[in-house]
C-alpha cells in the first residue's frame, strides 16, 4: 500500500517517538501536521524536516492536546491546509504521578478526543473517505507497574478505548482501522522523567527499581516504534490490533480470547 499523497496528523510530533513517525511518514512522501506544546522543539523540528523533505510538505501549531477547543482547531487547520486528513496518531503522553490529573487529560482524555474528532474528519459516517487511527499506548498496560500507578491506568485504558471503538468503525462501516502500539522502555525524554521528583511524585524513591526493569528489559529507539505504526498503516487487515513491542520479541501482536456470543 502506497501512503504516496496522504496527510497525517501527529500529536506530540515535535520529539521522540512522534517524531520518528513523522519522519518515516515523510520518508513515504505523506504530508505532515505535528502538533506539539513545545514550541522552540516543534519549531526546531520543522526546520529540519523543510531541509531534508523541502518546504510545504509538514507544518507544525503549538497545541496542548489537553485543551479540547485547540485541538478542534487544530484538525481543521490541517485539513484547510491539505485539503485532506488520513491518518491520525495519537501519541502526546506524559508521566506525571503528582500531577495524575493532568495524566489522565493528556494520556486519555486527549486520545478518546483525537480519535473523535479524526473520526469528524476521515469517518463515512461524515461523508468522508475512511483512514487510519493510531493510538500509544505502553508496554505498562501488560506489566503493571508500580513506580506509575496512574500512568499504568492511562494505558490501559487506551486499549480498551481503541479496541471498543475499532469494532464500532468496523460495525458501523466508518471505514477507519483503529490500533494501538504497546512499545516497552524507549530511548526519549519522557524515560529520563522517572529520575525527577516533579514527574514521578512519592513514587521517586524507587527510582533504581524501575531503572534495573530498564536494564532487565533494554532500551529501544524511537524509529522501531515508528516502524511498527507503518506496518499498522499499511496493513490494511489491522482493526483493532493491539501491537507490542519489545526488545526480546521485536514488534507482535498481543491476542485476545474470543468472545462468546
Ligand atoms: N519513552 C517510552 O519509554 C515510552 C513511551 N510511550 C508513549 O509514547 C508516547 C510518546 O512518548 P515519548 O516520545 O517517549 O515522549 P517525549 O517526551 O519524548 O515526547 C512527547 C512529546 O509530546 C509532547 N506533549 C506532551 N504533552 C502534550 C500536550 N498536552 N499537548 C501536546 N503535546 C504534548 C511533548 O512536548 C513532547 O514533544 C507517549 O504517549 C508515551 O506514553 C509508551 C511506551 C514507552
Ligand atoms: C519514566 C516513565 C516512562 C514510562 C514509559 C513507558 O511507558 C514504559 C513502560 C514499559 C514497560 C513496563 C514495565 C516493564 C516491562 C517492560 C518490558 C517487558 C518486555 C517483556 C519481553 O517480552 O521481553
Amino acid at each position: 500500500m502506497s501512503l504516496n499523497g496522504m496527510v497525517a496528523l501527529v500529536t506530540g510530533g515535535a520529539q521522540g517517538i512522534g517524531r520518528a513517525v513523522v519522519h518515516s511518514l515523510m520518508q513515504s512522501s505523506v504530508k505532515v501536521a505535528i502538533l506539539d506544546m513545545n514550541q522552540s522543539c516543534g519549531e526546531k523540528c520543522k526546520e529540519e524536516l523543510d531541509l531534508e523533505f523541502g518546504e510545504g510538505n509538514c507544518t507544525f501549531a503549538v497545541c496542548d492536546v489537553s485543551n479540547g477547543d485547540a485541538l478542534r482547531d487544530a484538525f481543521q487547520r490541517t485539513v484547510d491546509t491539505f485539503g485532506q486528513l488520513d491518518i491520525v496518531i495519537n501519541n502526546a503522553g506524559i508521566n506525571n504521578e503528582k500531577n495524575w490529573g493532568k495524566t489522565i487529560e493528556v494520556n486519555l482524555t486527549s486520545v478518546i478526543r483525537g480519535t473523535y474528532l479524526a473520526l469528524e474528519h476521515m469517518s463515512r459516517e461524515h461523508g468522508k473517505g475512511g483512514g487510519i487511527i493510531i493510538n500509544v499506548s505502553s508496554m505498562a498496560a501488560f506489566f503493571h507497574s508500580p513506580h506509575q500507578p496512574v500512568y499504568t491506568a492511562t494505558k490501559h485504558g487506551v486499549i480498551g478505548f481503541t479496541r471498543a471503538m475499532a469494532d464500532a468503525s468496523a460495525e458501523g462501516n466508518y471505514g477507519v482501522r483503529i490500533n494501538v502500539v504497546c512499545p516497552a522502555f524507549v530511548n526519549t525524554a519522557l524515560l529520563r522523567s522517572v529520575e525527577r521528583e516533579d514527574n514521578m511524585g512519592k513514587f521517586v524513591k524507587f527510582k533504581d527499581d524501575f531503572k534495573s526493569r530498564m536494564d532487565k528489559f533494554g532500551i529501544l529507539e524511537p524509529s522501531l516504534i515508528a516502524e511498527g505504526m507503518i506496518r499498522l498503516i499499511k496493513d490494511t487487515s489491522l482493526n483493532g490490533a493491539v501491537m507490542k513491542i519489545t526488545s526480546s520479541k521485536g514488534i507482535h501482536f498481543h491476542t485476545y480470547e474470543p468472545m462468546s456470543a
